[in-house]
């Protein structure tokens, strides 16, 4: 299957699941809507599976791991190895977001994508594309090709995950330098100059930041990236971390499984989604709305309502992760809890405010 295809049969989310969803919620002996946000993104995961029945919960989490050329010009307080370092932890399930999903009862997906040296670990998923990235601010990041074929893994590994019956995934990340490809989509995408989006990434110093700038506005000169065609912007000033998760979002879309956003890269790579099938957006959930200055900005523009303002800037999923406990339990109300009519209370005839 091509991109071209997949996107022509992404369909929006279902309108009378959801009503079924909201009258569930209506039914329920509590004051109407005052699970607030856990109610609206209840009935939306019901437009998404095509039914207000919303099945059993059973996440992952896809962390697409790659190297960003881009380091090369001192845009990170690591080196480029720690992306092979933590991507191996994640088969070993010693990082941030593996602790966090072994309590939420999700599985965690290492996917070499595009990391610079060859992998051990036998959680992990090798695909890998090119090993890293060319530096962007000397050249694109990669050919267009290349970037459909990263796109192409991601919509195919949600299928995967679908026939193993997984239907919640988070979307994580590893690649160290991949806030500055973030960034740079978020200047061209969002067509604001870089120096409102960059921010310092896992930590910089002020000389950090300001080579950080300069990288990304010399990464759009040189590559003169088409603000229209997304898979352009993505090959040439982003990375394969985010065009793979780019994928997901789409793989989501197409089978009908709600997609976690996670931080400020994952919120790039599902803007580049959104632009390739704007239809897409209807199977994103927000998760948290990352210290980032882009994370803000992209929240906006792809309409998503965070249920955290943490602080949080770990990237990996972590965030997408930490809802997962919170849909659970808006579930356990949406599925168990008594109604109105099974306690006898009469419902509110008008709206009590
Ligand atoms: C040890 C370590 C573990 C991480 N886990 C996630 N990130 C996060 O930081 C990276 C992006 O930040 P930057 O653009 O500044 O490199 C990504 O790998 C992201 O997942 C990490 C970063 C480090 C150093
Ligand atoms: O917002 C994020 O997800 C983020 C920020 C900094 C580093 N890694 C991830």
């Amino acid at each position: 299957m091509t991109i071209e295809t997949i996107c022509q049969h992404i369909v929006p989310a279902s309108q009378s699941a959801m009503e079924l969803a909201q009258k569930r919620w209506n039914s329920i002996a509590k004051p109407l809507g005052s699970l607030g946000l856990l109610e609206v993104e209840i009935i939306r995961m019901a437009g998404m599976f095509g039914t207000a029945q919303i099945p059993v919960l059973k996440p992952a989490v896809i962390a697409m791991c790659a190297d960003n050329g881009v380091v090369a010009e001192g845009v990170t307080q690591t080196g480029q190895e720690v992306t092979a370092i933590v991507t191996e932890n994640m088969s070993s399930r010693d990082t941030s977001v593996c602790r966090m999903a072994r309590r939420a009862g999700a599985t965690v997906f290492p996917v070499d994508i595009g990391v610079a040296v060859p992998l051990q670990g036998e959680h992990i998923l090798q695909k890998n594309i090119r090993r890293g990235t060319g530096n962007i601010a000397i050249e694109p990041a990669m050919t267009r090709q290349e970037a459909e074929a990263a796109i192409l893994v991601g919509i195919e590994l949600v299928g995967d995950l679908k026939a193993q019956g997984y239907n919640l995934i988070a979307t994580g990340e590893m690649g160290i330098g991949n806030t500055t490809t973030s960034a740079a989509i978020a200047a061209v995408l969002l067509g604001i100059e870089p120096q409102v989006v960059t921010g310092r990434g896992a930590g910089l110093s002020d000389q950090g930041l300001v080579r950080k700038i300069d990288a990304i506005t010399r990464a759009i000169a040189v590559n003169q990236p088409d603000p229209s065609d997304a898979i352009d912007v993505v090959s040439k000033v982003g990375g394969l971390d985010l065009a793979g998760l780019a994928g997901v979002f789409l793989g989501g879309a197409y089978h009908h499984i709600p997609v976690l956003v996670d931080g400020v890269i994952s919120m790039a790579a599902a803007l580049v989604a959104a632009e390739i099938c704007p239809t897409a957006k209807d199977y994103m959930v927000g998760s948290h709305a990352s210290a980032e200055p882009a994370g803000a900005l992209f929240v906006d523009a792809l309409g998503l309502k965070p249920f955290l303002f943490a602080g949080m800037r770990l990237g990996e999923g972590t965030g997408a992760v930490a809802v997962m406990p919170i849909l659970d339990m808006a579930l356990a109300v949406y599925d168990e809890m008594s109604t109105f009519d099974d306690i006898e209370i009469e419902a509110y005839q008008e709206n009590p405010q």
